[in-house]
């Protein structure tokens, strides 16, 4: 029974119950120490207790002391004393000289055993050699270990102490029952009934049936829970992170989205190469997106997820919320696009509305950054947003790479923002997961000027690792919207999965991700602190 507390029965042990019932009946009273001299006391007492809790036997323990060999009085037992080694020495070769004995017995027995054999009259001098004084002789101290070992006991307390002085013996306490039947003492084990079945209701017999005792002491069994995958943990790191600088986090989990949030509305142009077939998953059914729209279901997660930091904040007043011209984004974005617009000179291509209204596996997560920001329009204000989720590429499969991954992603909207503070706040960010002395490197995003790639110092790879990739949003995204022109954004992303392999030393992202993952792994894995290394 898995949990039970003491030792589990084995095919020697499960039959002492019906052994000890089988002695009561011959004798009234026994010691099991004396009937099961195999068994351990811990044996003995899960035994006991399993026939005293059915009142079968009653038992009294009794606590004694039990002279125990010690290391040297065993070997003593085994080899025989030290004065009956030298006096054998000495009599197998007939004579032997005072210096040689130790050469014979080994330098310690030659020591302890020449005088006690002395003393005893069964050698003696002859000249320089030693000589045997007695024919036969008998080994008293092994024969009086011998019988210490068996009783447990030493009658003469003056042996007693001259055994314990030569650290031959000690005495330990020892526990040991004396059993005697008890009220529903029977011959043999009775067939006991676990569960209550329906049948056993409708005949009745539940009635004389022998219920099994529940038994109180026994701990549970152990239970497995479930445990979360090392992505969810390093995750949970991160939100904790992001909701104590006041984040909040965005809806998500819309894996499929249409062209125009994931790329034409962060002014990625139509032949931008992300949009390739090469580096996006395009959907085929249905064949097309609907146009901009309003969308209940992401507002009315959005609003939970601002109501719940509005509280957290104490935030005085909740949004205004006015209806979106969807119309009148969707043209801004063309014209954006296609002549310039909001100061810009634009990309000057012919803008295609199919291109726009494809369904793609969203590339990153700043497809959702976006339909939030574009929703702060309404009631432009600073905001910070973050989200955690699954973005998927057309990536050729490695170790590192797989065709879905997750990013990390924030956004802060503020006025009178500056790279600088971007830089500041990222290495604070970035700080609180153990990663310091940042470096930044000028890039290119279509969505972002400047843009930065993030570098951290790895010290246990001992080398600058690409963490993320950052910027400032470029007005092309932000005015069609209709956020205010000296409205700043920053935006910053990374992957989850590179913190969490490094975190949690796996080399193969194939073991953190996707089908062939062992969930024994996922039990066994630590929860973390980003912070602590
Ligand atoms: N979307 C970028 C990350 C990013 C987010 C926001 C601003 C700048 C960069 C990426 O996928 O790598």
């Amino acid at each position: 029974m898995p949990g039970q507390r003491g030792p589990v029965p084995t095919p020697e042990t499960r039959d002492v119950p019906q052994q000890i019932l089988d002695i009561l009946g011959e004798k009234d009273t026994f010691k099991p120490s004396e009937e099961f001299p195999t068994l351990s006391q811990v044996e003995i007492k899960a035994a006991l207790d399993r026939l005293g809790s059915r009142s079968m036997v009653e038992y009294e323990q009794i606590t004694a002391d039990a002279v125990v060999l010690e290391k040297e009085g065993q070997s003593i037992v085994d080899e025989g004393s030290p004065e009956y080694k030298v006096w054998d020495a000495i009599r197998s070769k007939g004579r032997m000289g005072v210096k040689d004995v130790a050469g014979a017995v080994g330098g310690d027995t030659a020591k302890f055993g020449q005088g006690t054999a002395m003393k005893n009259r069964w050698i003696k001098k002859d000249g320089n050699d030693l000589v045997i004084a007695e024919k036969d002789v008998e080994d008293k101290t092994r024969h009086l270990l011998q019988s210490a070992q068996q009783t447990g006991n030493v009658a003469d307390s003056k042996v007693l102490a001259d055994l314990k002085k030569r650290k031959l013996v000690k005495v330990e306490k020892r526990i040991s029952y004396t059993v005697k039947k008890g009220p529903k003492y029977a011959k043999e084990m009775p067939v006991e009934v676990t569960d209550l079945t329906a049948d056993m209701l409708s005949s009745g017999s539940w009635q004389t049936a022998n219920f099994k005792p529940y038994n109180f002491n026994a701990l549970g069994a152990n239970q497995t829970p479930g445990a979360l995958h090392p992505l969810n943990k390093v995750r949970e790191e991160f939100r904790k992170i992001f909701f104590n600088q006041g984040f909040v986090e965005m809806p998500t989990s819309r894996y499929v989205d249409s062209g125009f949030w994931n790329f034409d509305a962060l002014f990625v142009p139509q032949q931008h190469p992300a949009r390739d077939m090469q580096d996006t998953f395009f959907i085929s059914d249905p064949p097309k997106a609907d146009r901009p729209r309003d969308d209940p279901a992401a507002e009315a997660a959005m609003n939970a997820m601002e109501e719940g930091s509005r509280k957290l904040y104490a935030e005085p007043t909740p949004r205004k919320t006015t209806r979106r011209d969807y119309e009148k984004y969707w043209d801004n974005v063309r014209e954006v696009h296609e002549k310039g617009a909001f100061g810009s000179t634009g990309y000057r291509y012919t803008w295609s509305e199919d291109e726009s209204l494809r369904l793609v596996l969203r590339t990153h997560t700043t497809a959702v950054s976006t339909w939030c920001l574009h929703r702060l329009a309404e009631d432009p204000r600073p905001a910070r947003y973050f989200s955690i989720d699954r973005v998927f590429r057309n990536e050729t499969v490695d170790a590192t790479h797989l065709a879905e991954f997750h990013q990390v992603e924030g956004v802060i909207a503020d006025f009178g923002l500056t790279l600088g503070g971007l830089m500041k706040f990222l290495e604070d960010f970035f700080g609180k997961l153990g990663l310091t002395g940042l470096r930044f490197k000028p890039a290119y995003n279509p969505y972002t000027e400047p843009s930065m790639e993030i570098f951290g110092f790895h010290a246990g790879l001992d080398k600058w690792v690409e963490i993320g990739n950052s910027g400032m949003f470029r007005p092309e995204m932000l005015e069609p919207m209709g956020l205010p022109k000296d409205m700043r954004v920053y935006g910053f992303g990374l992957s989850l999965e590179r913190p969490t392999m490094i975190r949690y030393k796996v080399s193969n992202i194939r073991d953190l991700l996707g089908h062939k993952v062992d969930l024994k792994f996922v039990e066994e894995q630590p929860a973390v602190r980003l912070d602590k290394n």
